[in-house]
């Protein structure tokens, strides 16, 4: 919709037939966006190959763990100068790669032409065209600004980023965290609870995040803080909804079972830690979250474990000027 309205033509793939006639004829998506006209300038197919043909962009938005696997297919279908565009969060399990590095592992594209997108972008929302912004994230920034040129839209304003990883990591940890505050929210627990899940989370992801090279900036930003804050507060949020039902004492198959849609942060979550293990990170959150969805672990004894964790500083230690800390430089610039 956002490309349609940016004035592209495009041609958008679905596996199944019977919803891609739907599609075209109703100018509608019955399954997945009930009740929202499509903009003129989408053509749905089945065929991949015609999706394909002579497209300036490929944006992929399956769930994680299916994109190799929907990749090996389509690979051979792009063109050299395809722009390729990730819109995932999550991280495969198994591998622990990152999306754009599923996509540059499966194509054989070079980082210049992969790309990111995401930020606060529930997908309910931006259907009804309700304004929010984003970060398009590329190493090769001039990439980045013409896909931003192509994506903008009076409701759709992206910032322009070279830190693919801050802008995947961001995504994919913060699926997790909402876990977590869905969790909590199921469970009956307040908002200093889930304030301080989030804030403990975005720590979680900032160090994970500065062991793989991440900009500590774009955690604080869209990609990163900008989307925890959503994810964890709204009830369009899959990942929300799916805690919150674990934490009303569901398990895991009843949920899978009731709400048959993608949470990306069960999966990922496992896919996160064992990222963070190999790099000596610890994730106490994300631990607890693969505790509960995929140990069975009851909730309440979860919460009780984090909080009986041993005492910490707040922040790292270069940052927390404690007493008999040396004064600040003289010549040191100061806050701005
Ligand atoms: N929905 C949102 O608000 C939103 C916003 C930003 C990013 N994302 C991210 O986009 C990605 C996809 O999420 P979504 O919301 O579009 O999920 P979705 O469940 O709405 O759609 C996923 C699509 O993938 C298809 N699919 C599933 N398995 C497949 C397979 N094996 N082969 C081919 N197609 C398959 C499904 O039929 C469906 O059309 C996720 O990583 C998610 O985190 C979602
Ligand atoms: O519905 P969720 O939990 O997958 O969240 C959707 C988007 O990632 C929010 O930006």
């Amino acid at each position: 919709m956002v490309l349609a309205d940016a004035g592209c033509e495009v041609s958008l793939w679905g596996r199944r037939p019977e919803l891609v006639s739907a599609i075209n004829a109703t100018s509608t998506n019955r399954d997945y966006l009930p009740g929202v006209t499509l903009p003129s300038g989408i053509t749905a197919t089945a065929d991949a190959a015609t999706a394909a043909a002579g497209a300036d962009i490929a944006v992929f938005t399956v769930s994680s763990q299916v994109l190799r696997a929907c990749l090996a297919e389509w690979a051979p279908l792009l063109g050299r100068d395809t722009v390729l565009v990730s819109l995932m969060k999550g991280v495969e399990l198994g591998t622990t790669r990152r999306m754009s590095e599923v996509v540059a592992e499966v194509t054989g594209a070079g980082p210049d032409r992969i790309a990111v997108i995401s930020g606060p972008n529930l997908a309910g929302e931006i259907v009804r065209r309700q304004p929010a912004a984003a970060v398009i994230a590329c190493p090769d920034m001039s990439a980045a600004q013409r896909l931003q040129t192509v994506c903008r839209t009076r409701y759709f304003r992206p910032y322009t980023s070279t830190d693919v990883i801050g802008c995947e990591l961001g995504g994919a940890v913060k699926n997790v965290i909402a876990l977590a505050v869905g969790i909590a929210d199921g469970m009956g627990l307040g908002d200093n609870t889930k304030a301080s899940l989030m804030t403990r989370g975005l720590a979680e992801t900032a160090r994970l995040g500065q062991a793989l090279g991440a900009d500590p900036h774009t955690i604080a930003g869209l990609a990163g803080m900008g989307d925890l804050i959503a994810t964890c507060s709204s009830p369009l949020s899959r990942n929300h909804t799916f805690g919150a039902a674990l934490g009303r004492g569901l398990t895991l198959d009843e949920v899978r079972a009731a709400t048959r849609q993608t949470a990306e942060g069960v999966t990922s979550s496992e896919a996160v830690l064992a990222l963070a293990r190999c790099h000596g990170v610890d994730l106490p959150i994300t631990e607890t979250v693969v505790s509960v969805v995929h140990g069975g672990k009851p909730p309440r004894e979860a919460v009780e474990a984090l909080m009986a964790r041993s005492a910490k500083r707040e922040l790292p230690l270069k940052h927390d000027r404690g007493p008999g800390s040396p004064p600040p430089s003289r010549s040191a610039p100061g806050p701005r």
